[in-house]
């Protein structure tokens, strides 16, 4: 009876109407009346069926999802994640053309994340593979095959990433090898700085008396990439490959392309560039000419900070002829430090990434086999229950009045767990060691353009990012140098 009376009313009002219009407006109520009940589903009833798992942030095209927001502004869609759930910090899940993530923003959670290294796993074998790793080479990259030559037979047979890893913290982390590294790195630095008036693409013109105007950004890139390259691959290399620092620069800024597997006819240019180089010259260049640069754009836009700075480092370098005393840096100036903390906090926009082995309840909420875990530090970088009203800006002495800081949980640029970065000295060190170098070697100002005063380089901080965010891409710090007598 009732189905008669729905198909009467149907072709009444069809006829009515006129076909066409009529299914297009019919159409539109069964979408319409689905996409509701959906999100009413997915978004309200499920969650409350299952309180101990984290909340989805909503969205309104399926599978699609949050990924068009992830690719656009990754930071931007955390923390609307973040105020979505009334800055609670309880961790909620996005998702990302048909994968759900799941986003942690509480210290409390990423601590527990940190602990957790049975059911979370760093999932080096799918990072390998973005990189081009075949089905044959991660078989044999899983191979246990190796004797690690400290535990010996004792520790059973080790498989190439736990070795591979062994040897990078044996490299880089503080010690006889680090030593090493660092010797070899500042003898190497010393020839690009010491050489007087820097030349290459960097220089882009003169100002007289042996003066010239730079572009900082590719200054600190090639002397630092050159001779971190050097120190860590020897110099056959960059004898092979001279324009290896160009092919990186111009890879950098699309790196997350090839991390999140973004499809490649889309990205042609980047695919390529990626097969000319290795993991790991990646992440040991990625990021140290970055924070280089932004500290010494925030040093030389203030003239009162500059001149502070000077006065702190120039015992590093007792005279032209001397070398740079690059623990006196290091560990005599807390003003520089400070500097360097608060351009972390506020320039990286790294993340930990975790893959999920098996079910993980951290803190009451459970997190699912098979998914992705991801923590933005930012999120916590910038807090202002812990940093304070300025929380979003930079304040030179902040680290310095309050030193508990450094050590805060929310401060945590450099990851943490397993996979927190082994280079984390070792780019103090070339950001101290360049930074150090120009303010005492050169006399520096702003080159102002014609009218008005330099912009301050504006962040980049659209595109995901695994490290430090750089400048955007028109932006650079411009100064005229001139060499210090
Ligand atoms: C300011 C500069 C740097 C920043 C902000 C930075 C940041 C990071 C972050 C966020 C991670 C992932 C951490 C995690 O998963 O929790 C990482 C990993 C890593 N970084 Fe760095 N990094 C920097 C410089 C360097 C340098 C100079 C090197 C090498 C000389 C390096 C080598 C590595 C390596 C090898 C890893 C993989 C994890 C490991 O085995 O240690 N990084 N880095």
């Amino acid at each position: 009876m009732i189905i008669i009376y729905l198909h009467q009313s149907y072709t009444d009002l069809a006829n009515t109407c006129g076909h066409a219009l009529f299914n297009l407006v019919l159409t539109s109520v069964v979408v319409g009346s689905s996409l509701l009940t959906w999100r009413l589903w997915t978004f309200t009833l499920r969650p409350l069926l299952h309180p101990n798992e984290p909340r989805p942030l909503p969205y309104w095209i399926p599978i699609i999802g949050h990924g068009f927001r992830f690719l656009r502004d990754s930071q931007a869609l955390f923390t609307a994640g973040r105020v979505h759930f009334a800055n609670s910090r309880e961790p909620f899940a996005v998702t990302v053309f048909g994968e759900t993530i799941y986003i942690l923003t509480s210290p409390r959670d990423v601590s527990g994340v940190f602990k957790e290294t049975t059911t979370l796993s760093t999932d080096q074998v799918n990072i390998n593979r973005s990189f081009g790793v075949s089905d044959a080479g991660t078989e044999q990259m899983t191979r246990p095959a190796f004797v690690d030559a400290v535990k010996g037979e004792r520790g059973g047979l080790k498989d190439y990433n736990y070795m591979s890893e062994h040897i990078r913290h044996s490299q880089l982390l503080p010690g006889h090898q680090m030593d090493i590294l660092s010797r070899d790195f500042m003898q190497l630095f010393e020839v690009e700085m010491r050489s007087g008036t820097p030349e290459g693409k960097y220089v882009i013109g003169s100002t007289g008396e042996g003066g010239r105007v730079v572009l900082v950004k590719n200054w600190a890139a090639q002397s630092l990439i050159r001779a971190t390259t050097h120190a860590l691959f020897g110099h056959c290399l960059l004898e092979m490959e001279p324009q290896l620092t160009d092919t990186f620069l111009r890879f950098d800024d699309k790196s997350w392309m090839v991390i999140y597997n973004y499809p490649e006819m889309f990205a042609k240019e980047t695919y390529e560039l990626k097969e000319e180089l290795i993991q790991i010259f990646m992440s040991t260049n990625a990021n140290s000419f970055k924070i280089a640069f932004w500290m010494l754009a925030h040093i030389v836009h203030s003239d009162g900070l500059k001149a502070a700075v000077v006065e702190e480092a120039s015992a590093a370098l007792p005279s032209q002829d001397a070398d740079l005393d690059i623990n006196y840096l290091l560990n005599q100036c807390p003003l520089l430090d400070s500097i360097w903390n608060d351009v972390l906090r506020l320039t990286a926009s790294s993340s930990t990434y975790r893959y999920i082995v098996s079910d993980t309840t951290i803190r009451g909420k459970t997190f699912r086999a098979g998914r992705k875990l991801l923590i933005p530090q930012r999120q916590t970088l910038l807090d202002e229950s812990v940093f304070g009203e300025t929380a979003a800006t930079f304040d030179a002495e902040r680290f310095m009045r309050d030193r508990k800081l450094a050590n805060s949980t929310s401060f945590r640029p450099f990851g943490g767990g397993v996979s927190m970065c082994s280079g984390r000295h070792v780019a103090k060190r070339e950001a101290f060691a360049f930074v150090g170098s120009v303010l005492t070697r050169y006399e520096l100002k702003l080159a102002n353009p014609e009218k008005g005063k330099q912009r301050f380089p504006r962040l980049n901080v659209m595109n995901p990012n695994l490290g430090l965010m750089g400048p955007m891409p028109e932006d650079d710090l411009v100064l005229k140098i001139k060499p210090r007598h």
